[in-house]
Order: C-alpha cells, then structure tokens, then sequence
C-alpha cells in the first residue's frame, strides 16, 4: 500500500510526478481510478480547503467517500487507535485523516491493513499543502528548479512541508524568516538541510526581518495561528507583529508572486493590499489543493488493493 504521511515518506521521482501529476489536473485532465473506491474522510479538527479538496478530488477520480466528523468515531469513547485502523482498513480502501496531532496515529492505521493513509496534516508536518504550494509553483513558473522562496512567519506543519518539498528540488533556495521562538522544529530543519545537500539547493533560517536579500521569485506566508495549536506566552503578538507580510517586502523583489496557505487574516501575517493585490496567487493556491489531492489520490491507488 502507498501512504504520504510525511513528505519524506516519498522518493525524489515520486514527488516530482506527484507535483507534475497535480499540474495536470489543473489544465484539466481526467481520470477515473478510483472507480470503486471507498474514501473515508476524517477530519478531527476544522478544515475548509483540505476536507473539500480531498472529497471533491475523490468523487471527480470516480470513488465514494464517507465523512467522519470529530465526534463519530468510537475513538472518543475510548477504542483503541489500533482497534480502530483494524476496522476501518477492513471496509475502506483509502483514509484521508487531519489529526493535528503526532503522526503516530496515521502510521498505526497505515499499518493495519490494506488501506492507504494520507496526512491532511499532524502536528509535524501538512504534506499536502506542500505538494500543493510546489504545484502553484510548477503552473505559474512552468519550473521549481531554480526559484527563490522567501517564507515570512511560524515555522508551522505548512512551513515544515514547504521545506522538505523545496529542498528536493536542484538550486532552489528557501530562505526562512520565523519569530524568535517560532521556528522550524529542529528535526525538520535538519532533515531540509540534509536534502538540500544533497539537492545543490540552499536553505537558511533567521529569526528576524533584517538584511533581506533581494529578487526573490515567492514570497510565502501563513496564519499567525496555525490550527490545533495555542501560543504558550501570552504577548506572542508583540513577537509575531515584525512579520507581517506587507507591500514593503516587494520593494527588493518586484517580480515575486505572493503565497499563503490560508486562512488568512488581514492585517495579522498579511495585508490586504498584498493578499488581494495582483502578486497574490493564495487563492489560486487554494483551487490546487484540488489538483493536487486528486494527484495522491490517484497515486495511493495506483498500488492499491485491487
Ligand atoms: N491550508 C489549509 O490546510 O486549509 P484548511 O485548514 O481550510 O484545510
């Protein structure tokens, strides 16, 4: 069984095809392999994109799906985790789940049995926003070899898959710009760094706004309050406030296009002028999590029980 729990979970050549395939979708083409397919859809924490995207990407690829809110399982009256992967991989062929816990959970039901897993983000890591920021890329730029990335903000589970996606790809850079006390877990960090060894592509991380370069191709942001998650000190403002993402970014990178996972909040991570101005790809970004959940999709099923 294919599962993408984390991004590291895939090869080099299959998340370039997973990026490549979501591009596809996006200039429209079709596909039915889910034909057949029972998805289940369980989403334990609030979810507009992620939850549609995977429902709508799953119907389009011909499967039907059934939808577990927070409070269906019997997880909330003290089944096991392992109990329940046992059942639902005896009746589902693929589960796409959001968690915003540890990703352990995910691997305990991808162990199982015969159902792929997919992460529609844990804690660590938000796999599929990063397939789809690398498929917004790929469609405007028509190439990820090469671009300049500038991230501005929590070095959350989006920050982390942005990471572990960019850094694959050949002179790439990924220059990261993360409160104090905010940054990139250093597990992510390191594993980024490795492949961006590996890669010939360049990644750092600063906490402040100082000395930035110029000619960045993106400049990428996201919601002060990632979800599932708390501030642990009270004045987390005052530390986040220097990061917003205003018109004043574009003065050394004029040609940049602008990026945000979304939810976003006018006048926290992000400015209006900036969010709704003509740089701004977020909501185009937004429709490729359709394209690129249908991609997984299909991979998932593509070695899946028959
Ligand atoms: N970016 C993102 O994951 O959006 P949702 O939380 O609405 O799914």
């Amino acid at each position: 069984m294919r599962h993408l729990i984390s991004l590291t979970d895939l090869t080099d050549d299959e998340l370039y095809a997973l990026v490549a395939r979501g591009a596809e979708f996006a200039a429209g083409a079709v596909a039915e392999p889910l034909r057949d397919a029972i998805v289940g859809v369980y989403f334990r924490r609030t979810s507009t994109r992620t939850r549609t995207a995977f429902t709508s990407g799953a119907l389009r690829l011909g499967a039907r799906t059934i939808t577990f809110g927070p409070d269906d399982l019997q997880l909330n009256t003290g089944e096991s985790t392992e109990d329940t992967g046992r059942v639902l991989s005896g009746m589902l062929d693929l589960l796409v789940a959001r968690t915003a816990d540890a990703t352990d959970e995910l691997r305990s039901w991808a162990a199982a049995g015969p159902m792929s897993v997919v992460n529609a983000m844990s804690a660590e890591e938000h796999p599929t926003q990063g397939l789809t920021d690398l498929t917004t890329l790929h469609c405007h730029f028509g190439r990820i070899e090469g671009l300049r990335v500038l991230y501005v903000g929590e070095g959350n589970n989006s920050a982390a898959a942005l990471a572990l996606a960019l850094t694959r790809y050949p002179d790439t850079e990924l220059e990261l710009r993360t409160p104090p006390g905010y940054g990139l877990a250093p597990d992510i960090l390191a594993t980024a760094a490795e492949q961006a060894a590996r890669s010939g592509a360049k990644l750092s991380e600063q906490h402040d706004m100082a000395a930035l370069p110029a000619g960045f191709d993106a400049v990428y942001t996201t919601r002060w309050q990632t979800t599932g998650t708390s501030k642990p000190t009270a004045d987390w403002r005052t530390v986040f406030a220097p990061f917003q993402v205003t018109g004043a970014l574009w003065e050394n990178s004029p040609e940049a296009v602008f990026l945000h996972d979304l939810p976003a909040h006018r006048g926290e991570e992000v400015t209006a002028e900036v969010l709704d101005g003509p740089a701004s790809l977020a909501f185009t970004q937004a429709t490729h999590k359709l394209h690129s959940a249908m991609a997984v999709l299909e991979w998932c099923r593509a070695a899946g029980r028959p």
